[in-house]
């Protein structure tokens, strides 16, 4: 581990940067929208003086993002929000980009968390969170932390999740803005970016085939969708198991199998799950599947595939190479867990494309810089993305693909305003 000459950063290697680098301009050069969003922030310093701290998926994308709001004038501390989403030379390269970084790949547990402690340390003005990780730790052990800050803006659809209960019981300190909530975010980011990256992850990671194999997905939501439709897309048999009726009936009509967990577990051969639940796949359902399914996790924690009930089944766990574990049965089977059951298209992964993280990191720039200008009236509050803002970013993204749409004639929208013409 090296800490930088102002001990304001804490990474694994700086001799990394180079390659960190290269990987921040790839991305950014396809990240046109936010591109846009940093002009504007060159412009107006929006962050002038205050302190930004960060807990994102460590990456190029999320990196480019801390550079964009730097650039609005910001004090930039960044840490991850998975101990293996975090690139150590996208970390270096940040530091080198006058970024605090408090970061490293597959840290121990207590070091993650104190990594991320030390990030809130710096007291931060805003924040930016992935999954409620900064505001439980702002909210419980850390609440001396609570004073300097304005609000922030939550990633994703656990983080608001556990807002909405913080609020519900009168608790949120601050205001917090639901991102994942805007439709630039779950229409793009859960469905299209974790259909592909999922497949990304799990396709370079195993190097097998997934035509004419069987798909399960667990869970049929914005992530479920896109991973059904691109397991389909990819020539596979593909089952949904779902708790929610309206959403079992909606893949149904998909065009998908449905059925219970129970009897997915015996016919699957990939399984994703994606439901931000715990235990969706456990010790019932490994005593039934095939010899060789392998497991793997879209959701939120790695505690959506039991793994303790797997390892209790299980006579020996071997790595039988890169992200793949091998639980060897008691019975003579094997089953296989992927990225030790996190995120799989992040930890064995590099995320979602570039192209969709430029719409969702839009979207997470330009709600900070409201709920800074809005901090006071918002209040203590979960609060939506306006809708101007997640059409602005939809307008940016259609400016640069050069799609044009059409506008309303005057008629148009006083034909659509009225309730009696019939005509
Ligand atoms: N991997 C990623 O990059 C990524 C991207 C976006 C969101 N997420 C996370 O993925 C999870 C899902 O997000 P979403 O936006 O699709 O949420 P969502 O609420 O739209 O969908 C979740 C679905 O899971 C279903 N579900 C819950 N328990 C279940 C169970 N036991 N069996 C079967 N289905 C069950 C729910 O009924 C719901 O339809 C969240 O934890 C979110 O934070 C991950
Ligand atoms: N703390 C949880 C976080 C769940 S993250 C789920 C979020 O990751 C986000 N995400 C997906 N791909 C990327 C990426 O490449 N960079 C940064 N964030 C990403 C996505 O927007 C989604 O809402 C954990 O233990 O992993």
């Amino acid at each position: 581990m090296s800490i930088d000459s102002k001990q304001t950063s804490i990474v694994a290697d700086m001799s990394l940067a180079p390659e960190g680098h290269l990987k921040i301009d790839w991305v950014s050069a396809h990240m046109p929208v936010l591109n846009r969003i940093r002009e504007q922030f060159e412009r107006d310093q929006p962050f002038k003086g205050l302190k930004v701290t960060i807990a994102l998926h460590l990456e190029a994308k999320t990196a480019y993002l801390a550079k964009v709001v730097k650039a609005g004038g910001a004090e930039v501390t960044i840490t991850g929000s998975n101990p293996l989403s975090t690139q150590d030379d996208v970390c270096a390269a940040l530091v080198e980009d006058g970024v605090s970084v408090f970061a490293k790949y597959n840290p121990e547990p207590k070091e993650y968390k104190e990594l991320m402690i030390k990030a809130l340390e710096t007291k931060p003005d805003l924040i930016i969170d992935d999954g409620g990780d900064l505001v439980t730790i702002l909210h419980s052990e850390r609440q001396d932390l609570l004073s300097t800050i304005r609000g922030g803006a939550e990633e994703t659809t656990t983080g608001i999740i556990r807002l909405k209960a913080l609020e519900k019981q009168d608790a949120l300190q601050f205001p917090m803005v639901a991102v994942n909530d805007a439709y630039c975010k779950h229409l793009f980011d859960n469905r299209y970016g974790t259909g592909q990256s999922v497949f990304d992850g799990i396709n370079r990671t195993t190097n097998l085939v997934v035509a004419g194999k069987t798909v399960v997905v667990v869970g049929y939501g914005w992530c479920g969708k896109g991973v059904a439709m691109r397991a389909k897309g990819l020539g596979a048999n593909v089952i949904v198991t779902e708790i929610d009726a309206i959403k079992a009936v909606e893949a149904y009509m998909d065009g998908f199998a449905v059925m219970s967990m129970m009897d997915a577990a015996r016919a699957g051969d990939i399984f994703v799950t994606v439901t931000g639940n715990r235990d969706v796949i456990r010790g019932e359902h490994y005593e039934v599947m095939k010899n060789g399914a392998i497991l793997s996790n879209a959701g939120h924690f790695d505690i959506e595939v039991n793994k303790p009930e797997l390892a209790a089944l299980s006579s020996n766990i071997r790595t039988v190479r890169r992200n793949i574990e091998e639980y060897q049965l008691k019975d003579g089977r094997s089953i296989y867990l992927l990225a030790e059951g996190r995120l799989v298209n992040l930890a064995a992964g590099d995320g979602h494309p570039a192209e969709i993280m430029d719409m969702t990191f839009a979207l997470q720039a330009v709600a900070l810089r409201y709920v800074n200008e809005q901090y006071e009236a918002i209040g203590r509050k979960v609060a939506n993305v306006p809708y101007e803002l997640d059409e602005q970013v939809a307008r940016l993204k259609l400016e640069a693909l050069g799609i044009a749409i059409d506008k309303l004639s005057d008629e148009q929208k006083a034909y659509l305003d009225s309730w009696t013409s019939h005509e």
